[in-house]
C-alpha cells in the first residue's frame, strides 16, 4: 500500500507549532472534548435524528468497535458516500476513532468515480446511504464492487439489502486503537480535477484542525451557533470552512439539510433556527429569488457564505436586502488555501473581493507565465504555501510535478489580483477546467470520455460564461463519419458512469479544429479558439 504522508520544511512545521497553529489536535480529538464540554448541546439535526454531542460521541465509538470487529484494520481506507444526515458525523467520527481513513466522495459520484477513487487510495471499505435524491446507492455499490475486487467492505446506512447495514456491525468490544499522530494523514479529501480524473488530496489532523478551528473564530462560530450543511457536506466548504468541522469544534449545532432547494433548506433554517450556512453563487441567486415569496421565517439567519465560484457584485450587493442577513464571500481550494471576508468589513470589500487568507503564515504569490511576480495590484497566477496547504497529492508523481514549485508553493491555477487591502479578486483561472457552479470539471476527463464514442473523431470541451450557473459546459465535436445524436452523445456520458454535472451542457459539431491554425495547436489554445468563436457568433445572433 502506498504509504499516506504530507510533509512540510522541518522549519516550518517548528514555526507553526510555535505559532501555535499546529496544536496536536486530532480529528477524533476535537469531538471528544467537544462532547466532555457540552455533552447536552444537540450535535446533529436531520431527517434521521437528533443527538447531543454525548450520543454523537457514544455513536462513533460504537461505529469504531464495529466497523474493526468487521474485520477493518487502523490504517485502512474507506470511500464515504453520504448525503447529508446525521448518520454523516457519526460514521466519520467512528472511522477517525478506528484510526481508519475516510476518502471523501460526493453524492453525485458515479462508478467511474468511485472506482477510480478506491483505486488511487487502494481502498478496502465503502460506505453508502441505500436511497438519495431517487438514486440507489446499493446498486452503485454492486456495480463497483464488480469492477474492484479488492473492495472488501461495503457497508450501507439504512436498508441495506444483502450488504452488512451500520446499524448491524457486530457490537464487539475490539480494542480502539491509541490516538493517532497529529502530524499524520488523517482522511483523503478529492480535487476538482483541473486535468484529467480528480487527485487524492491527504489533510494531516494539524493542518485540517486549524483551518476549521481559526475558520470557526473568523466567522465568530460559537456554542449558539446553528450552522445548516445545505451543500454537500463532504465537500471541502461545507466541511470545513468552517462547516460542520467548526461547528464541532465549538459545540455549536449542525443541521444536515437534505437538499438545498429553497423549499426544503427554508424549511430547516425556520425549523432549527439556523444562523450560519454556506452557499455556491447560483444556489444564492435562487434563495433570492424565492425569498420573497416565501412563507417560511427565515429570519434567524445571520450570516450567509458565498463560495465555490466567483458571486458578481451586483448579486452580492442584493444578499442582506433579500435574505436579511449578512454575507461573507469564501474562496478556497480542499488542497488548502482559504480567503474570507470579514464580518465587519466594509460592504465594499464584502461585495467585490473574495477576502483574504485565514493564516498570517499563509503565503500568497501572484505571479506572470514565466513565474515571476507581477507589479503590486496586477494580475496573475496565485500560488500559495503555508500551515494548511497541501505540499505533494497522494500517489500522483505526474500531478505533483505540474501543480508545485520548487520551493513547495501549490499552483492554485486560479487568475487574482490583490488589492491594497490585502484581499484577493478572482478575475478567471488558467487550467482547462470548467466552474459549473462550484463544481470543478476537467475538460481533458470529458473530452478523453467522448473519444471513446465510436461516433467521435476527436472532442473539445470549454467552459461558456453563464448567467445562472456561472460556467456551462460545452463540447466541440467531431464526428467520424454520420453526426451521432447530441441526446446519444450525453447518454453515452453518462453511461460511462459519471456524475450527472459532468454532462456537458452543449455539443456544437465542428468540421475540423484547424480552421485557423497554422500547424499544430496546444489543446489550451484550441479550446480558447473555440471558445472565442462560439461566443462572437452567439453574440451576433443575439
Ligand atoms: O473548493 C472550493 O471551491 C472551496 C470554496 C470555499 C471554501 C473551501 O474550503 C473550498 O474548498
Amino acid at each position: 500500500m502506498q504509504p499516506l504522508r504530507q510533509t512540510w520544511p522541518q522549519h516550518l512545521a517548528e514555526r507553526y507549532r510555535e505559532k501555535g497553529y499546529w496544536r496536536g489536535e486530532t480529528m477524533f480529538g476535537v469531538l471528544r472534548r467537544t462532547a466532555a464540554a457540552y455533552p447536552d448541546n444537540l450535535a446533529v439535526v436531520g431527517t434521521d435524528g437528533r443527538w447531543t454531542y454525548r450520543e454523537l460521541h457514544e455513536r462513533a465509538e460504537r461505529i469504531a468497535r464495529g466497523l474493526l470487529s468487521a474485520g477493518l484494520t487502523p490504517g485502512d481506507r474507506v470511500v464515504v458516500q453520504l448525503p447529508n444526515c446525521t448518520a454523516f458525523l457519526s460514521v466519520v467520527f467512528g472511522l477517525f476513532r478506528a484510526g481508519l481513513i475516510p476518502v471523501f466522495s460526493l453524492p453525485a459520484h458515479r462508478e467511474t468515480e468511485i472506482a477510480h477513487f478506491l483505486h488511487r487510495a487502494e481502498a478496502v471499505g465503502y460506505i453508502v446511504a441505500d436511497r438519495h435524491g431517487g438514486f440507489d446507492y446499493r446498486a452503485l455499490a454492486r456495480k463497483v464492487k464488480q469492477e474492484v475486487p479488492a473492495l472488501r467492505h461495503v457497508i450501507v446506512v439504512g436498508e441495506a439489502e444483502e450488504f452488512p447495514s451500520l446499524d448491524d456491525l457486530p457490537a464487539g468490544d475490539a480494542p480502539l486503537p491509541a490516538d493517532p499522530a497529529p502530524e499524520s494523514v488523517a482522511f483523503l479529501q478529492i480535487s476538482g480535477g483541473s486535468t484529467g480524473l480528480s487527485k487524492l488530496i491527504p489533510r494531516t489532523h494539524d493542518d485540517y484542525v486549524y483551518s476549521f478551528r481559526a475558520s470557526a473564530e473568523i466567522c465568530g462560530m460559537t456554542p449558539d451557533t446553528v450552522f445548516m450543511g445545505s451543500l454537500p457536506v463532504a465537500h471541502n466548504f461545507p466541511m470545513s470552512s468552517p462547516g460542520i468541522f467548526g461547528a464541532v469544534y465549538v459545540g455549536a449545532r449542525v443541521v444536515m439539510c437534505p437538499s438545498p432547494s429553497p423549499e426544503t433548506a427554508f424549511h430547516w433554517i425556520e425549523q432549527e433556527r439556523v444562523t450560519m450556512t454556506g452557499l455556491v453563487p447560483p444556489l444564492a441567486l435562487l434563495w433570492m429569488q424565492a425569498a420573497g415569496r416565501s412563507t417560511f421565517d427565515i429570519s434567524s439567519l445571520e450570516v450567509l457564505q458565498v463560495g465555490g465560484a466567483k458571486f458578481a457584485p451586483e448579486a452580492a450587493r442584493r444578499v442582506s436586502s433579500t435574505l436579511g442577513c449578512k454575507l461573507q464571500q469564501v474562496f478556497g481550494m480542499a488542497e488548502g488555501l482559504v480567503n474570507y471576508t470579514r464580518l465587519d468589513d466594509p460592504e465594499d470589500l464584502v461585495t467585490e473581493t473574495q477576502g483574504r487568507p485565514i493564516s498570517p503564515d499563509d503565503e500568497i504569490l501572484i505571479v506572470d507565465d514565466m513565474g515571476q511576480p507581477v507589479p503590486a495590484g496586477e494580475r496573475g497566477l496565485l500560488l500559495t504555501r503555508g500551515p494548511y496547504t497541501i505540499r505533494a497529492y497522494h500517489n500522483d508523481p505526474a500531478a505533483n510535478q505540474r501543480a508545485f514549485t520548487a520551493d513547495g508553493y501549490y499552483r492554485t491555477g486560479d487568475i487574482v489580483r490583490m488589492t491594497p487591502e490585502g484581499y484577493l479578486v478572482v478575475e478567471g483561472r488558467a487550467g482547462d477546467h470548467i466552474n459549473r457552479a462550484g463544481e470543478k470539471i476537467s475538460a481533458e476527463e470529458i473530452e478523453d470520455h467522448l473519444l471513446a464514442h465510436p461516433g467521435v473523431f476527436d472532442a473539445a470541451m470549454v467552459a461558456i460564461p453563464d448567467p445562472y450557473l456561472g460556467e456551462r459546459s460545452c463540447a466541440f465535436v467531431i464526428p467520424d463519419g454520420p453526426r451521432p445524436g447530441i441526446a446519444d452523445l450525453k447518454a453515452f456520458i453518462r453511461g460511462r458512469g459519471l456524475a450527472e454535472f459532468k454532462v456537458p451542457d452543449q455539443i456544437v459539431f465542428a468540421e475540423s479544429f484547424e480552421t485557423t491554425a497554422v500547424g499544430k495547436v496546444s489543446r489550451k489554445v484550441l479550446r480558447q479558439r473555440l471558445r472565442d468563436a462560439l461566443m462572437s457568433r452567439e453574440k451576433e445572433e443575439v
